[in-house]
């Protein structure tokens, strides 16, 4: 078996009184579709910025690709290779499709955002980043849109751009963190297809509280409930849980 390409152990974050996240020991082989799944309250959130950066544990670490990234803010862990989805009010409206895609990639390879107008003056020399652009916008069915004010775009089209975007970081692995949260069902349905569309040769880890949703597209799914790992799996081991039911359904019968 090779190494996994992210590792936490014994993560762990309190606050105050409350364990968050208790003791987490998760590996994620390179490839793999995992899903962290668990009811409300149970910790996946907390994880989600655990992973990224955005917060620091009480105690344990984070392994990125062989590299303890426990310390690391969250644009190193980007630079690295850890990616994350980006929420729509990351989109900067006033710009266009192709300018939001190169502000990202530039921004990768240089380990932060700079202010935009110098941003967009320096890298129209950048043929390099530029050609990675247009990979991009190809990739994510968005080349005829990259003149297209983003802000103008139809709701599929934004969701398309998000994902570009995360997708311009160039990123090994990818943490999406309930990408589909408040979407109807058919909405749901063509941003799962388009996450598996556009990432399916990268890591990914789907942070989501639907279990349903999770089934179809997973190698392996990791259940928590209060902060800790409750069962791990594939999806039909862990639909078949007893621990898990009892979780999610209190022992009722779905
Ligand atoms: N900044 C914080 N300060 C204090 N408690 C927090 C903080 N963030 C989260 N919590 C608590 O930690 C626990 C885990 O929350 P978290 O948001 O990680 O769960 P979740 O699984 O993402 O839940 P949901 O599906 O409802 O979003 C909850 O009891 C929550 O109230």
């Amino acid at each position: 078996m090779t190494d996994p390409i992210l590792q936490t152990t014994d993560l762990t974050k309190e606050f105050g009184n409350l364990v968050a996240v208790d003791d987490v020991n998760l590996e994620v082989e390179q490839g793999e579709f995992r899903s962290l799944i668990g009811p409300n309250g149970a910790g996946k959130t907390t994880t989600f910025n655990l992973l990224t950066g955005a917060l620091r544990p009480t105690h344990g670490t984070v392994t990125f690709n062989g590299e303890d990234v426990t310390g690391l803010p969250p644009h190193q862990r980007v630079r690295r290779g850890l990616g994350r989805s980006f929420q729509i009010t990351n989109v900067f409206s006033g710009l266009t499709v192709r300018e939001n895609v190169r502000l990202a990639a530039q921004a990768a390879r240089e380990g932060g955002f700079k202010p935009v107008e110098e941003f967009l003056q320096r890298a129209t020399s950048f043929d390099d980043v530029n050609e990675h652009t247009d990979r991009v916008l190809d990739r994510s069915g968005l080349l005829g849109r990259g003149d297209e004010p983003a802000d103008v775009l139809a709701y599929g089209d934004k969701r398309r751009l998000e994902i570009a975007i995360v997708l311009a970081t160039d990123p090994d692995m990818v943490l999406l963190d309930e990408p589909t949260a408040g979407m109807s069902a058919e909405e749901t349905r063509a941003t799962m297809d388009l996450i598996d569309e556009v990432l399916s040769d990268r890591t990914l880890l789907l942070i989501e509280h639907d279990i349903d949703l999770v089934m179809r597209v997973s190698d392996r799914i990791t259940v928590l409930h209060r902060g800790a790992v409750l069962a791990e799996g594939t999806p039909d081991a862990v639909s078949e849980d007893p621990d898990v039911r009892e979780a999610y359904f209190g022992g009722v019968e779905a």
